[in-house]
């Protein structure tokens, strides 16, 4: 068993220099639910955002535009009528994360599906792995191995029904090789595993987590770090490694809209400038 420490990752942490402008930093894309559940994907931009990727993008539905343009400043907003205009319209992105508040229904199935054909590495949590109990080998089939699924044990239970039986480690390293995806099984020990056999077990959980909406947090600085081009095992340790211990610094009160104004503390305590 390998312990998610920072030694695995902090030298892979992705820093600006001076040739750095906000494209090239890293572009990342949050799509939205409907105009009544744009709080998730909001929380997922800002936390990317914070993470250091230099252009953060919500991608909505059009009814949930006039919802979602008061409500942000630095993150831009575009509006998308369908899952092919969906892929039109991310085919610039680094990173993509998809799935928080999404809906249980085809909807969120069609725009997973459509966003998958472009370049971008895929973070898909909540309702973008829900939906797919059942049918879990329809999102096997489009995922690359760049891509990260984020569940919680009720999610993971979805998708790989009964795998759990094997213990947490054992069951996140088979789950990650059906889904050829990285696997982050969240919990007090959140286990990380890819398909290439790496594994890595969260030491730092924090209970303040247990509060709605900080698994969306996660969702989007796992995004932030794969926009700015860090391997997908590694974003997906340090970000969780990050997320627990912001939410510790905080401590009692923490709602998750707190967690991406923690971030720039833990970040500074990583950062070793040249
Ligand atoms: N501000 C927002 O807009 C928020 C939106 N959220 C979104 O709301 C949608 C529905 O969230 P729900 O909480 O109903 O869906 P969940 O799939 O989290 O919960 C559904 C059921 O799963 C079971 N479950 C088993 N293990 C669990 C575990 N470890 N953690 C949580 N539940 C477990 C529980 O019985 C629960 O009733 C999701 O798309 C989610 O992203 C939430 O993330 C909360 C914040
Ligand atoms: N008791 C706990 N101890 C440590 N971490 C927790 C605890 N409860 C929840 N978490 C963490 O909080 C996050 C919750 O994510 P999730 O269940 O997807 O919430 P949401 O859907 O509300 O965003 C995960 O990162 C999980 O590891």
């Amino acid at each position: 068993m390998q312990t998610n420490d920072p030694a695995i990752w902090r030298k892979n942490l992705p820093w600006p220099d001076r040739n750095t402008h906000k494209h090239t930093r890293g572009r990342l894309g949050v799509v939205s639910g409907r105009a009544h559940q744009t709080g998730a994907a909001r929380l997922a931009a800002r936390a990317g955002l914070r993470m250091g990727a230099g252009l953060v993008r919500l991608f909505c539905p059009p009814e949930a535009a006039s919802v979602i343009a008061p409500a942000v400043e630095a993150i831009m907003l575009t509006p998308f009528s369908n899952a092919d205009a969906l892929a039109r319209e991310t085919e610039a992105m680094d990173a993509l994360v998809i799935g928080p508040a999404a809906g249980l229904d085809e909807m969120t199935v069609a725009n997973i599906s459509a966003v998958s054909q472009g370049g971008a590495a895929l973070v898909i949590d909540a309702d973008g792995l829900s939906v797919f109990k059942g049918r879990s080998g329809d999102l096997f089939a489009v995922l690359d191995r760049d891509d990260v699924l984020t569940p919680h044990e009720g999610e993971f239970e979805r998708l790989f029904p009964g795998l759990m039986d094997q213990g947490r480690e054992k069951a996140a390293l088979e789950a990650s090789r059906r889904a050829q995806a990285v696997v982050v099984l969240k919990g007090f020990e959140t286990v990380i595993a890819a398909p290439d056999g790496r594994c890595a077990v969260n030491p730092n959980g924090s209970p303040w987590l247990a509060t709605a909406g900080s698994g969306d947090v996660l969702s989007g600085m796992i995004g932030g770090l794969l926009a700015q081009r860090m391997d997908s095992f590694d974003a997906a340790c340090a970000a969780t490694w990050i997320h627990a211990q912001a939410a510790s610094a905080f401590g009692p009160g923490m709602i998750s809209e707190d967690l991406p104004e923690m971030l720039p503390r833990v970040l500074m305590s990583l950062w070793k400038p040249d």
